[in-house]
């Protein structure tokens, strides 16, 4: 039966928002993770845009289409936090991570942060991550049952190791933070959400303490080599990436032009957020790229055919806007499947969305998956259609929030440009070196109980290429 979420304030002019509630906590949490996209198209035919049920344990109110996107994402009243809702997630393995933070404070970590993300910095960060991709492909054994998503992930941990931390490790000690690290991402979905030795969540608490132990110990040498830069006794440093080419280095340096800098603390919470920010995107993005151009193999030729038409083996970060093809195809993967399916925010303030009355207290979620898939926006929206971000076509300038891998406002991924340019090194590598193929009929089978992977590990037949 219908059910409003709170009656509007009178003389607001605001309509109630409607919804079937379900079982008070549960809801249609099951039924939206088992089928996202069904549960959203259902809901939307039913109340339209704005509906509210129980999900994930909270009254939650999903707002679907860019246009109601847009109202929460840009949050012009600030209405809208992140702190409190990812929290409920992440909160105690990412603790004071920058997507939890919140208006004033956020904006004066993400301005300092914003340092570490210029033109130089990721210039820097792609020269230092070259060697280790070929090295990491290279290993490859082609044979009928390679798991694409199993390697990729391995290989984007690798890169984090030397990319992110530029922290020179035994194999002991790598397999000790790696294994922390996948730990502390994987709590975050735990059933049992307090500290049981041996589950989930206690394992999560555990890492975070194995990783914060980890950059307090490396941090005054990256702080050392920091300083030492801007004394200007580090020799042949590039304009704005110096001291050292990692993540790890540039936070240690950041600096805004009015000298705001993050305390020993800021960094350590950041470098532990920002792992995790983009191992599980860049993975999925590439897995998913992967499985369509399997599916498609007339787009794997014509993107082989780009990359080998460059005519060097490793391209510098102003060749990745020669690779519209592979740029073509990443879009349209992120569309098909955003790897953050949606956007939780809780409401600080009664505010109101495309004319709906949302009381303080609501969780809000802006599911980019469905959104996506909306036949209202999208024209054949559940087909892979990289042709779609061609200039002639670009059914993305639909709205501004129709595609919208990467969120919006204030909070939008700092990461989304050293992520095109992984993912595309990456692919382009693999490009040169390998043919890949799924059988006709097949369809990965999608875990969306979380962020989204295949269940099989994406398995295709590798060949390698003759030289
Ligand atoms: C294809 C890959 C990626 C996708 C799809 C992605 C997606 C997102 C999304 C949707 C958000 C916004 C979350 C929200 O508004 O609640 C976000 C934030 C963020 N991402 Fe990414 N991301 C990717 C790669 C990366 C990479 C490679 C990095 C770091 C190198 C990164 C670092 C961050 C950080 C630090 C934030 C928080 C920004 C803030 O709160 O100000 N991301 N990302």
């Amino acid at each position: 039966m219908t059910s409003v979420l709170a009656p509007p304030p009178q003389g607001s002019g605001l309509k109630p928002v409607p919804g079937v509630p379900g079982v008070p906590y549960i809801g249609s949490t099951l039924a939206v993770m088992r089928d996202p996209i069904g549960m959203a198209r259902k809901r939307y035919d039913q109340y339209g845009p704005v509906a509210w049920g129980w999900l994930l344990g909270q009254r939650t109110c999903t707002v679907q289409g860019p246009e109601a996107a847009e109202v929460v994402l840009v949050n012009r009243d600030k209405a809208f936090a992140n702190g409190p809702a990812w929290s409920y997630f992440i909160g105690p393995f990412f603790t004071r991570g920058i997507m939890l933070l919140d208006f004033e404070e956020h904006l004066h970590h993400r301005r300092i942060m914003q340092q570490a993300f210029t033109r130089p910095r990721l210039r820097a960060y792609m020269d230092a991550m070259a060697p280790g991709i070929v090295k990491g492909i290279e290993a490859w054994e082609p044979g009928p049952d390679f798991k694409v998503y199993d390697h990729i992930k391995r290989l984007t941990l690798d890169l984090a190791v030397d990319v992110f931390m530029g922290v020179e490790l035994d194999d002991a000690e790598r397999a000790r933070v790696n294994g922390a690290f996948i730990d502390a991402v994987r709590a975050g979905t735990a059933y049992v959400r307090f500290p049981v030795p041996g589950l989930r969540w206690h394992r999560g608490l555990q890492a975070r303490k194995v990783l914060e132990e980890f950059f307090y110990r490396h941090l005054p040498a990256k702080r050392r080599d920091a300083g030492a830069l801007r004394g200007g006794t580090t020799p042949h440093a590039p304009r704005g990436a110096s001291g050292g080419s990692d993540l790890f280095a540039a936070l240690c340096e950041a600096e805004t032009d009015d000298g705001q800098r993050f305390t020993d603390e800021d960094v350590v919470n950041h470098m532990i957020f920002a792992l995790m920010a983009a191992h599980d995107t860049t993975t999925i993005t590439l897995t998913t790229m992967a499985y369509y151009l399997a599916k498609y193999p007339e787009w794997q030729e014509r993107l082989r055919e780009e990359s080998l038409a460059l005519g060097k083996p490793q391209p510098a970060y102003d060749d990745l806007d020669s690779f519209t093809g592979i740029d073509m195809v990443m879009k349209e993967s992120l569309r098909m499947l955003p790897p953050v399916p949606a956007l939780p925010r809780k409401v600080v303030k009664d505010t109101s969305i495309l004319g709906f009355h949302i009381p303080a207290g609501t969780l809000v979620v802006v599911p980019m998956l469905s959104n996506h898939h909306m036949p209202q926006w999208w024209p054949d929206p559940d087909t892979f259609d990289p042709g779609r971000f061609t200039p002639e076509r670009r059914e993305d300038k639909i709205h501004k929030y129709a595609w919208a891998p990467f969120g919006g406002g204030a909070h939008k991924c700092i990461g989304l440009y050293f992520a095109g340019m992984q993912v595309k090194t990456i692919l382009h590598q693999v490009l040169q070196r390998y043919r890949w193929s799924v059988p006709a009929r097949y369809e990965w089978p999608l875990d969306t109980t979380s962020l989204p992977s295949p269940k099989d590990g994406l398995p295709v037949r590798l060949d390698r290429l003759e030289p």
